[in-house]
């Protein structure tokens, strides 16, 4: 399946005084993986947010196959928000329920009022849901967890598993805020590589923020750089090296790393959502 275009116009969001999105104009064609990086602070989840309309925005338009997509009410607006499929770094799992109920909760997002409460209330999905369920959990190497407790699992097979959960939400786009963040090394690939096939297979939009150069370099079709709510770099991967990051941030590749990592320690300090 392919997806319309989506453009950010003059896209704005201030908080107060500072403007955390500032000003981007963007056109990402659809199917492409688009990687977001920047410092702590950059604007990289709040420009994910505006997409699908969590934050709104304080000025500009997104437009996605010639739709205003600012202007969506009502209805509209939760069927956009059902087309953007959301991933998390905690993952945002129900850590009690087993994994397969926790892909069919993408489902939900089709279901609205009543019929939403019943089929949670009751696990009332199709067979064809969990058809669906299996088949995607099958190909993404998670069948023989199925029916295993999420808590159960590592922190890169939960992470698939919201992959899947989002891919049952059958989305136009994916808004990945940091997918990797706590996953070590060999789990962080794993997840990418997944990513990568949703973006590939079913030609999905992706847009993913990512602390690391070298990790949006090597899966991403074309990178966009953050500072301070403002594009600084958007560009082909291989366009962006040490010498063009020295430029933009004031600071080596290295530096640039391990500034991450220390913001992603201190996220994950704080509470999060079950
Ligand atoms: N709800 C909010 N209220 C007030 N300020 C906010 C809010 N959300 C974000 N900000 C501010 O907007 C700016 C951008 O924040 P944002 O979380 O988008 O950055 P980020 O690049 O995702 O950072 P990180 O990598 O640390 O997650 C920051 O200065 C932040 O403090």
């Amino acid at each position: 399946m392919t997806t319309p275009t989506l453009d950010l116009e003059g896209l704005t969001r201030r908080f107060g005084a500072t403007a955390a999105v500032d000003g981007v104009t963007l056109t990402v064609p659809a199917g492409q993986m688009l990687g977001i990086i920047g410092r702590s602070g950059a604007g990289k989840s709040t420009l994910l947010r505006l997409v699908n309309r969590l934050v709104e925005p304080s000025a500009g338009r997104i437009v996605y196959g010639g739709r205003d997509i600012t202007r969506l009410r009502g209805r509209a607006l939760r069927d956009w928000r059902r087309d953007c499929a959301m991933v998390f770094q905690q993952f945002n799992l129900v850590q009690r329920l087993d994994v397969l109920t926790n892909v069919l909760l993408g489902r939900l997002a089709h279901q609205h009022g009543w019929r939403r409460a019943l089929v949670l209330l009751a696990s009332a999905f199709t067979p064809a849901e969990r058809a669906m369920a299996l088949a995607t959990l099958e190909r993404f190497g998670l069948l023989e967890v199925a029916l295993q407790r999420a808590e159960t699992l590592s922190g890169g097979q939960q992470q698939r598993v919201a992959l899947c959960r989002a891919l049952l939400q059958q989305p136009r786009l994916v808004l990945a805020d940091e997918p990797i963040a706590s996953l070590d090394p060999a789990n962080a690939r794993a997840v990418m590589e997944a990513l990568r096939e949703m973006n590939r297979a079913r030609g999905l939009t992706v847009l993913v923020n990512l602390h690391h150069l070298d990790t949006a370099q090597a899966y991403c079709d074309r990178i966009l750089a953050l500072q301070a709510g403002r594009v600084v770099f958007d560009g082909s991967p291989g366009a962006l090296d040490a010498a063009r990051i020295g430029a933009i941030y004031g600071m080596s590749e290295e530096e640039f790393a391990a500034e991450s990592a220390a913001s992603v320690e201190a996220a994950q300090t704080r509470p999060t959502l079950a």
